[in-house]
């Protein structure tokens, strides 16, 4: 069974170690691995090369170059397991593209993982519009849920699917991650909220942006409106550490 993954250089799979950048583990030392394709197309989509690629006939930011399909690489799970195990991982984040497109390798992935390391917690990071097999909610320890919102430029009916949201929004293992752009976007999460029933200790607001300056900019109200709410605030350290570089 093989997993479609994206690539930092042509050739070469995007699975690195970082520090979590946003959410509940943020700060955590954390071995990444980026899967491709995404069945969403936002516009301000900073992984636009996991999933635009020529042909694709979706609705796009028009200022995105086609990003030729050499941004990713076919790989047996076995080889995708090795390279992970060889960064010694005590914590992995799978991410994306949208990685639940490719549950049933990970349902493969994940328990050759957590054999081979005692004890290794597993995030996933999902756009929240994909249902989980029941067999990857049991092997993952956290879900970062990010629900993709109408600034987003994403079909509503595809990005925000109601009974999903009202599951995400029980489960103990999900964590919300709205991105916010301006203020209209809070109004936004606050309706989600109350109409999925999202515990505020749950509910993370994150600011739009992948340089430092936009992201200094969008926090200084954006803190103030999490204050408001009662929500958590996330910023994104790696953009402040690495700025907007793939395998960081
Ligand atoms: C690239 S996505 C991959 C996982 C999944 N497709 C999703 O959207 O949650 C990883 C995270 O980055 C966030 N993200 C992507 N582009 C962003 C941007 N320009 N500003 C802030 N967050 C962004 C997403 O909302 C998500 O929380
Ligand atoms: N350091 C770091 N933290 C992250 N948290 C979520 C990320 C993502 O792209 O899903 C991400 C990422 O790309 N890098
Ligand atoms: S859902 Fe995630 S990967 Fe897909 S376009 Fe949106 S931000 Fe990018
Ligand atoms: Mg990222």
């Amino acid at each position: 069974m093989s997993l479609t993954l994206a690539t930092t250089t042509p050739g070469e799979p995007e699975i690195f170690p970082s520090l979590q950048g946003e959410g509940p583990s943020a700060g955590r030392p954390c071995v990444f691995v980026r899967l491709s394709r995404c069945n969403l197309a936002c516009r301000w989509c900073d992984t636009a090369y996991t999933w635009r690629f020529t042909g694709d006939i979706r609705p796009h930011r028009d200022d995105l170059t086609f990003e030729r399909s050499e941004n990713q690489i076919t790989l047996d799970v076995r080889e995708v397991a090795m390279r992970i195990l060889a960064l010694r991982p005590t914590r992995l984040v799978i991410t994306g593209g949208e990685p639940l497109l490719q549950a049933p390798a990970l349902g493969r992935l994940i328990p050759m993982l957590k054999e081979a390391v005692p004890g290794l917690e597993v995030e996933i990071e999902t756009n929240g519009s994909v249902p989980p097999p029941h067999s990857i909610t049991q092997l993952v320890d956290q879900f970062n849920v990010s629900p993709k919102l109408s600034h987003s430029g994403n079909d509503e009916s595809l990005a925000l699917v109601p009974a999903l949201l009202r599951e995400w929004a029980a489960s103990t293992k999900a964590w919300f991650k709205f991105v916010v752009a301006d203020e209209d976007d809070v109004n936004e999460v606050a309706e989600l909220q109350a109409i999925y029933h999202i515990p505020a200790e749950r509910l993370f607001v994150m600011p739009e942006g992948t340089s430092s300056k936009i992201l200094r900019e969008r926090s200084k109200w954006l803190a103030g409106a999490a204050l408001t709410h009662g929500w958590r605030f996330t910023d994104r350290l790696h953009i402040h550490l690495y700025g907007d570089t793939r395998g960081t």
